[in-house]
């Protein structure tokens, strides 16, 4: 008995006694369950013979030895659990899987490589190294983030990627930070080395297919690409690295997202042909929240992809910062040990090593479709970047750097010791190697770069901001409106639904037979519907969002005696696949959920791909995806998503943290020029190609139908902000009549318009063309509207016009004219319910002047504010001043004879 649990603590603690630093720096504690003594043996029992047991054991105890020396006992467990790789794996709960590794780390040989696999390894090790290298030595003082100390990286990965591809795995998905990436794209995913050198040099922009110059770029060490690289057993795989910002991990949920898209448009139903695979720095790793946000994503039945291989380059300093002072835990990995998930901590000296658990993390994620992690125990041979330097901080450290061999130097050492390489077959790759780069150097002068690589498969036809896309309608045809709004209204027979839900689903049925009264969530129904039947895939994910946190949604109901499940929208058409529509309460993430779905809306475009928020309010902790991807990845990396976001948002005396979405920062992150006015004519107008997003504030069901499904019927992709409403979901006027949903133009009452979105609602009181006796133009966007034209017709003013603008961003130069001429009197007030400091107000006034300076009806001065004060927090916490607060505001901008302009009081 006590002879297994000194078995067990090794398989338990053996890591710790694990010779992981190439330094050999590192002090560590070795429990005291490893030594021998704590069981009560002693040296004379080392010669005794034992029994093992002979339990349906796996690994070494099954051997068809179990009677052995307490000596060759411990010499086994020594070489299993305490060489180049420390394994951490008991704590996986589940027997079968524990058993699998043991099976395989207790084999008596686990690295047997013939002369011929050494001589790939080799090879690859070789251009890992020389890579790096001749960067050095062209460019001495560019940045590189060189990978130098962590080479074994390379052919570890190329062995993952290998042995993953015999297992059936054809494509992969890459996120990494910027250690290593060149070599990664240079060696692993093969970008053109010749294009990489280019980029060094200077680098040229991308050009268009028309031969335009587009996009503002970025560093080198953050782009991405992808490639189909040959494997060693003779297959190809697809590999894509995603281009990423300098905060690390922030790629991680997009990875993840993108991989489940990939499994979803190649029916990868048990999520074996594409793998996402993420590369981490030791300090990110432990200190950025985000990967906890996306390892938890990872067994949710619509976020899971059959897991991530994590690899972490654990070079023991993070910038300047030592790991005690990085992190609480003892592994720089622990963090993963939530998920239950295996972690093979190897010296990143010994390639073998590297090469082996990184074949047996490949093993891992095929059998049991799990997140695993490789830790690469290393160093950063210089600083953290090639122009720092490392002993300011790092002084005892740096000393044993200096004189500490290459992994390649080692290896080849030890190849040539064991007579497994002769130093001609050295020479040979080397001078091969040095060729090569060398060629490629001299090519990479007049290297031009060709076709923008975002236009894979799936996006050819899909126009750039410099090419022009034609405006289209976006209404459907009334039959099928009513066709697929019966399906959506409808419960099936039997089902026994909430009583309440089974009133909305009867309100529902008879909104859609009378085409009265369409409500905010119907209209919405109604467009997933309408582009499901048009084969698009809708995929619709967050907090709560199958009822919809204002219990306006019910996309998923449940029986209320069974619990069972139904959503009306897997039941548009006959047999539809139930993923087509996929409606997802989230892990309460915004970063890691927000993440993903972007990365998920970024493989193909005919998707409508939607985060919820559950209030507006929450999404700045998502505030680095729309910072560094969603408002500038188009113009850095030229890839293109047409994600929404839904961000509820408006003041209801909810307090600071349920009132606002920060308007102001998504229309202060826009790039559309305040004081020129674009072409506005329809056949011209590509503003919002020319635009980086889209922010909108829309007040009616219709016209939120017609800018979702905006988002697919366009030859272009964008991403579209919407400032969705609470209130509205609920409110009398807030209503639409199925006639503005058709196609069906020349509607008594509506424009032609009435079939597309509308960027702005003019005023709704049947007013001509010219109106001299508007006094007062209010333009408003959101649910202040209803407020204000209550508030009209209660005090029967009849010289105030108030208009919508519903689309903010890009801002409706054209429209904004045709109000101004509309009334030519009428003083121009803007009116919102957000603090001055906050909302659209400080977006729209250099807009309105630019649009009202070439009207010669003003300028800034000329713009009359209504809305809270200036304040610090985004709104009251007590309900009476908010309802004070609002009054006052919805009064001074209908009823007050005078309107004191801010910018000149
Ligand atoms: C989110 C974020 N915070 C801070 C930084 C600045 N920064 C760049 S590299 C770095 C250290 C990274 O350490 P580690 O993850 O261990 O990777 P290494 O550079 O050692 O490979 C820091 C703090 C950053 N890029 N991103």
């Amino acid at each position: 008995m006590r002879l297994l649990l000194l078995v067990r603590a090794y398989q338990v603690y053996g890591h710790m006694k694990a010779l992981l630093d190439p330094l050999d720096l590192e002090q560590r504690e070795i429990p005291n369950d490893l030594d021998p003594a704590f069981y009560g043996f002693t040296k004379a029992d080392l010669d005794r013979e034992f029994f093992l047991g002979v339990w349906r054991m796996s690994g070494f105890l099954s051997e068809n030895r179990p009677v052995r020396t307490l000596r060759a006992i411990l010499t086994r467990l020594e070489q299993a659990y305490c060489g180049n790789i420390g394994y951490e794996y008991m704590h996986i709960a589940d027997r079968e899987q524990c058993n699998w590794l043991r099976d395989r780390i207790e084999t008596p040989v686990p690295m047997a490589y013939n002369r011929q696999r050494r001589e790939v390894i080799l090879d690859r090790l070789i251009w890992s190294t020389q890579f790096e290298n001749f960067l050095a030595s062209k460019w001495t003082a560019a940045k590189r983030f060189g990978l130098e100390g962590g080479e074994t990286l390379i052919p570890g990965m190329k062995e993952m990627f290998d042995r993953s591809a015999d297992l059936g795995v054809e494509s992969i998905v890459i996120g990494m930070s910027h250690r290593g990436r060149l070599n990664v794209l240079g060696n692993v995913v093969r970008k053109p080395l010749r294009q990489i050198f280019n980029e060094f040099s200077g680098g040229t922009r991308p050009v268009d297919e028309v031969g335009l110059y587009t996009g503002t770029g970025d560093v080198k060490y953050h782009l991405g690409t992808s490639y189909d690289r040959p494997t060693r057993g003779g297959k190809r795989i697809h590999l894509s690295l995603v281009a990423n910002p300098s905060h690390l991990e922030a790629v991680d949920p997009v990875v993840v997202g993108k991989t489940r898209a990939k499994q979803y448009y190649s029916n990868d139903v048990d999520r074996t042909k594409n793998m996402g695979v993420l590369i981490h720095g030791d300090g990110s790793f432990a200190g950025q929240g985000v990967v906890y946000e996306t390892l938890h994503l990872s067994a949710l039945p619509n976020y899971t992809t059959g897991g991530t291989i994590h690899i972490v380059v654990n070079n023991q300093v993070a910038f300047t910062t030592d790991p005690k002072s990085g992190r609480s835990s003892q592994y720089c990995t622990d963090v993963a040990k939530a998920l239950n998930a295996p972690i093979f901590h190897v010296n990143g000296d010994d390639v073998e090593a590297v090469v082996h658990v990184c074949e047996l993390a490949a093993e891992w994620r095929q059998t049991f479709h799990t997140d695993v992690v490789v830790d690469i125990v290393c160093y950063r041979r210089f600083g953290h970047n090639e122009i720092d330097e490392p002993s300011f901080t790092q002084p005892k450290m740096y000393k044993v750097i200096q004189n500490h061999p290459s992994a390649l130097e080692i290896y080849q050492k030890k190849l040539l010791e064991t007579g497994q390489a002769t130093k001609e077959d050295i020479d040979r790759i080397q001078n091969k190697v040095t060729t090569i780069l060398n060629e490629e150097f001299l090519a990479s002068k007049d290297y031009v770069p060709q076709k923008r690589d975002w236009l894979s498969a799936y996006w050819s036809g899909f126009k750039s901001p410099e090419q022009l896309s034609r405006i289209r309608n976006t209404g459907v045809k009334p039959e099928i409106l009513k066709t697929v709004g019966k399906a959506i209204a409808t419960l099936p027979d039997n089902f026994r639904a909430h009583r309440a839900v089974k009133k909305i689903f009867a309100d529902r049925l008879k909104m859609i037979e009378t085409g009265d009264g369409v409500d905010w969530a119907l209209g919405e129904a109604l467009a997933f519907a309408t582009l499901l039947v048009e084969g698009n895939h809708v995929r619709l994910s967050g907090q709560d969002v199958e009822r919809g946190t204002f219990s306006h949604r019910h996309a998923v109901v449940h029986d209320q005696e069974t619990g069972v499940r139904y959503c009306p929208l897997d039941h548009v058409m006959m047999n539809q696949n139930e993923e087509m529509f996929t409606v997802s309460n989230s892990s309460l993430s915004e970063f890691g959920v927000l993440g993903f779905e972007l990365g998920y809306s970024m493989e193909n475009p005919n998707s409508l791909v939607i985060w919820e928020a559950q209030f507006g309010d929450f999404a700045n902790g998502a505030q680095v995806i729309f910072d560094q991807f969603l408002s500038s990845g188009e113009a850095k990396w030229l890839r293109q998503s047409g994600l929404v976001v839904l961000l509820p948002h408006g003041y209801d005396g909810q307090g600071p943290e349920h009132s606002s979405a920060r308007l102001e920062r998504f229309l202060q992150m826009s790039d559309d020029n305040p004081f020129v006015i674009p072409e506005m004519e329809p056949t011209l107008r590509n503003q919002i190609q020319k635009c980086n997003w889209q922010v909108v504030n829309v007040t009616t069901p219709a016209n939120y139908f017609h800018v979702l499904r905006r988002q697919i019927h366009r030859d272009f992709r964008k991403p579209l902000i919407v400032m969705a409403p609470k209130n509205l979901l609920r409110h009398k006027d807030c209503k639409s009549n199925l006639s503005e949903f058709d196609d069906v133009q020349g509607h008594p009452g509506f424009d032609k318009q009435g079939t597309r979105f509308k960027r702005l609602i003019k005023d709704q009181s049947g007013h001509s063309d010219l109106e001299e006796d508007i006094r007062r133009l209010v333009l408003c966007s959101g649910k202040v509207y209803y407020e204000l034209d209550e508030k009209r017709k209660s005090t029967e003013r009849k010289d105030v016009a108030i208009c919508r603008v519903e689309q903010l961003c890009p801002f409706p130069y054209d429209l904004i004219q045709r109000e101004l001429k509309r009334y030519p009197n009428a003083e121009v007030v803007w009116c919102q319910e957000e603090p001055m400091n906050m909302g659209a107000y400080s977006y729209i006034a250099p807009r309105l002047a630019t649009a009202m300076k070439a009207l010669d009806r003003g300028n800034s001065d000329n713009i009359k504010y209504v809305g809270r004060a200036p304040s610090a927090a985004t709104a009251t916490g007590f309900y009476m001043v908010h309802v004070k607060e609002q009054s006052e505001l919805v009064e001074n901008a209908i009823t007050s004879d005078t309107i004191t302009n801010p910018t000149i009081s």
